[in-house]
């Protein structure tokens, strides 16, 4: 579990984390979401303990991160924005060092690297130098690193950022099979990480937390729940009569291929009015959709308002 308490972290006149609290608990994948400079960063390296925070307190499976940094750190992993290694080293050389530092020796060293080997599925790779690897193979020899001492809780930064789209869904894939019991905290400014990996979301802004909440409960707050988008031909005739339609809050056409999504006013359902009147009007729909909701819209305007609440 992670416990965050007014989590606060200055650099001079810069506020980098500003009064964060929240917990992780075992079995989560919590994303924390934010743009660039929101302070990500900054949160994690506080709670990894590399910095101190300048107010507030962090606990890892109940131990204070300033009061039992050792205790805290066995049962953290960690993998740095970046994933730094020691490139010179192979990774069976870098994995055993990593091993020895976090005080496995002998029999209980090889199971460890054993395990994090097969899980991470580097076999093939053990006896290769880590800067001949390609991106994502080094992303793992990091995962495989923040696993070795097989802790509770995972923290990863930014775990795939500059991986091509295959190499991302692999990371994810490795990414989830760790979830089991583990409590995983995940930095990332991209939603499609959200929605692939995280089962809470933690949005944040110029070092505020903004939201505490499910994707689920997210995509609720977006204008876009409930809106019901088709295309057919001849859907842009349909529009004046879809605005004037009871319920409706807007009607919006996209340019590029001419879709049509009908906007709901706050809790009203559009669906089958929507489906009767093309009907009454003898448009044949080629698909039709009922939308959850858009979590890149949410991101944006709490994120935009966020920046505009300040100078
Ligand atoms: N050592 C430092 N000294 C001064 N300012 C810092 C330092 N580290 C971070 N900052 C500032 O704190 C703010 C938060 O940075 P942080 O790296 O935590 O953001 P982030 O959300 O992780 O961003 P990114 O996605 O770009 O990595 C930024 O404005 C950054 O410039």
């Amino acid at each position: 579990m992670i416990e965050a308490e007014h989590l606060t972290r200055r650099y001079g006149r810069l506020t980098a984390v500003d009064d964060l609290s929240f917990r992780a608990e075992p079995g989560e994948v919590v994303g924390l979401l934010g743009p660039n400079g929101a302070g990500k960063s900054t949160v994690m390296r506080m709670i990894s303990g590399f910095i101190a925070p300048s107010a507030g307190t962090a606990r890892v499976c109940g131990h204070d991160v300033r009061k039992s940094p050792l205790a805290a750190k066995r049962v953290l992993g960690y993998l740095p924005e970046g994933a730094p290694s020691y490139g010179e080293l192979t990774v069976y050389e870098f994995l055993g060092f990593v091993g020895r530092v976090r005080g496995l020796r002998g029999g209980e060293l090889r199971r460890h690297l054993d395990a994090a080997v097969e899980h991470l599925d580097l076999h093939d790779v053990l006896h290769t130098t880590i800067d001949t690897l390609s991106k994502g193979f080094r992303r793992r020899v990091g995962l495989a690193r923040a696993i070795l001492h097989e802790p509770d809780v995972l923290m990863l930064d930014e775990p795939t950022d500059g991986l091509d789209p295959n190499q991302k869904r692999e990371v994810r894939a490795l990414i989830d099979a760790m979830a089991r019991k583990r409590t995983i905290l995940i930095s990332t400014h991209l939603l499609e990480e959200v929605h692939a990996l995280c089962n809470r979301v933690l949005i944040v802004a110029r070092g505020r937390l903004l939201a505490d909440a499910t994707p689920a409960e997210l995509e609720l707050r977006s204008r876009y729940h409930g809106a019901v988008s088709f295309s057919a031909a001849g859907a842009g005739v349909a529009k004046a009569m879809l605005e004037r339609m009871p319920g409706v809050a807007a009607v919006e056409v996209d340019p590029l291929d001419g879709r049509v999504t009908v906007l709901p006013e706050p809790g009203k359902q559009l669906l089958e009015p929507v489906q009767e009147l093309l009907r009454a009007q003898g448009l044949k729909v080629n698909e039709i959709q009922l939308e959850r909701g858009r979590l890149e819209e949410v991101f944006r305007s709490m994120t935009v308002r966020a920046a505009g609440s300040e100078p």
